[in-house]
């Protein structure tokens, strides 16, 4: 059975709802799962985890949020050669440059991505719902 992390930070629940249906989508698929807040993860629980999903909304100015997200996941940087992972988070007035920049972070980081990041404008619609289920069934 594989063992997943799901790990985000949201302000104001759109991405925290988006990380919920990425765990039951991986649930589904038999996974073991544990969602994280981005307080609750770092580098040194990476090894722990089969595959990691993370999820973080567009903040800053197209950026990943700056107090806890960004310093957490730049932690996790050098564990993610070979990792499998998948990216997922919500967004305002954008046009997900944030989520492109983060892809390109995590490639040149040598990460596996398992599938297509989900992008949710605002709060995740059915079609982001299903896409994050896929998402969390990807990396199982
Ligand atoms: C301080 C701040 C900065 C933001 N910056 C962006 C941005 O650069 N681009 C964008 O598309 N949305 C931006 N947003 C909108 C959020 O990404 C959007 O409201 C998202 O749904 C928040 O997700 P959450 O509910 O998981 O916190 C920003 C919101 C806040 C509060």
């Amino acid at each position: 059975m594989s063992k997943i992390a799901v790990v985000y930070w949201s302000g104001t629940g759109n991405t925290e709802a988006m990380a919920n249906e990425v765990a039951e989508g991986a649930k589904a698929a038999g996974a073991e799962v544990d969602v994280l807040t981005a307080s609750e993860f770092g580098a040194d629980k990476m090894d722990a985890y089969d595959a990691v999903a993370f999820g973080c909304p567009a903040m800053g100015a197209e950026e990943l949020e700056d107090s806890e997200f960004e310093p957490m996941f730049s932690d996790c940087e050098g564990k993610l050669g070979g990792k499998k992972i998948a990216l997922f988070g919500s967004y305002g007035w954008g046009d997900g440059e944030w989520m492109r920049t983060w892809e390109e972070t995590c490639k040149a980081d040598g990460a596996v991505l398992a599938c297509e990041s989900v992008l949710a404008n605002e709060a995740p619609d059915d079609e982001a719902v299903a896409a994050c289920q896929a998402l969390g069934k990807a990396l199982c």
